[in-house]
């Protein structure tokens, strides 16, 4: 398969370390940036500035967005799907917005979006989950989904870490998004709930209706630690009276309480089903490897797809 990347920052850089490992039957073409001049070590990189070299491209089959940001993301993946041309996206901002439009466009030009890496890193949630709605019946998901929310709690909570010394780490570790205070305010999570709320529920959120309670330097770690309970950024998507309700709150949960013990750039996911009852993944939120890992997936899966 002939693919190509848009972006090669902390994702799209193991996504390319990934491929060196990968079955000799995919070829990477072009990788777009701003700032080849940044990227001089990676030599045997094809890296192109202009992004038309990619989309106008017809020997280009699939094409991986890992360049983060509402625009000009929407505007490339969408002239790549018009193309015909699968796209495997990690941009939870993007899909949380526009995901029933991109699939249409998928539709219509007869291609593929796929988007396993952009809820829950590493944890392959979005195939679980489509698998699982075509028999059982959702009722509700509650999660820990930000990574960098959850290594900066841990850090402040287990090692005693102010929020900026913390969030710095996380920075450092590639969790965090760039430029920008998406993730301690809340909005990464409730980017990831919308669309879980998408394919289990078949029904679109806005993501401004997303309640949020946003992680501060004034938490009282303190007092939740007087009482043996450890603060969570959670995120819940409810059924009421036949109204979803999705919202990122900071729980303080008892220390005997699974998530209380999901700690650093992990994450977790329940899924609570009508045939189930309750059911748990877990794992790396965050992070270049684990994020490619779930690119890979995708790819792999287009490529079996083919066949
Ligand atoms: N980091 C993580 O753990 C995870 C990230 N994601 C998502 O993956 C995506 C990428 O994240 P990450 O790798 O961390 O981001 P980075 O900021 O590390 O990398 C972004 C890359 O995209 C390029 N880029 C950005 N804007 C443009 C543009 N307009 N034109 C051309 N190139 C551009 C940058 O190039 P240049 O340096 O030249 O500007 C850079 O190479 C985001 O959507 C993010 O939300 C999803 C799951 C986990
Ligand atoms: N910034 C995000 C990256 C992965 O989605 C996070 O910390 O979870």
């Amino acid at each position: 398969m002939k693919w190509a990347m848009l972006g090669f920052g902390t994702v799209g850089q193991a996504v390319w370390h990934q491929a060196q490992r990968q079955r000799k039957s995919f070829s990477l073409g072009h990788v777009l940036v701003r700032h080849p001049d940044h990227y001089r070590q990676f030599k045997q990189v094809d890296l192109v500035t202009d992004p038309q070299l990619i989309i106008e491209n017809p020997d280009v089959e699939t094409v991986v967005e890992v360049m983060g940001g509402l625009h000009p993301a929407a505007e490339y993946i969408s002239a790549c799907l018009q193309r015909g041309k699968n796209v495997v996206t990690a941009n939870k901002a993007l899909l949380a917005r526009q995901l029933p439009q991109l699939q249409r466009l998928a539709q219509t030009y007869h291609c593929h979006l796929c988007f396993e890496a952009s809820v829950g890193g590493g944890i392959p949630i979005i195939h679980t989950l489509r698998d699982l709605v075509r028999r059982d019946r959702v009722l509700a998901i509650d999660g820990i989904l930000n990574g960098t929310s959850n290594y900066v709690l841990t850090a402040m909570q287990q090692g005693g870490l102010s929020l900026q010394q913390a969030l710095s780490e996380a920075q450092q570790k590639g969790y965090a998004e760039r430029g920008s205070d998406l993730d301690l305010t809340g909005w990464d999570a409730a980017n990831k709930l919308v669309i879980l709320a998408n394919l289990a529920f078949h029904r679109f959120y806005p993501v401004e209706k997303v309640a949020r309670t946003e992680i501060t330097d004034d938490l009282d770690i303190g007092q939740a630690a007087e009482h043996n309970q450890v603060l969570k950024q959670v995120g819940h998507i409810a059924i009421a009276q036949g109204k979803l309700k999705i919202r990122v709150t900071l729980d303080q949960l008892p220390a005997s309480h699974l998530p209380a013990h999901v700690d650093g750039v992990t994450n977790w996911i329940q899924l609570t089903t009508e045939h189930l009852g309750k059911l748990s993944l877990m794992g790396p939120g965050a992070g270049g490897d684990a994020t490619a890992n779930s690119i890979w997936q995708d790819l792999l899966w287009l490529s079996d797809s083919q066949k």
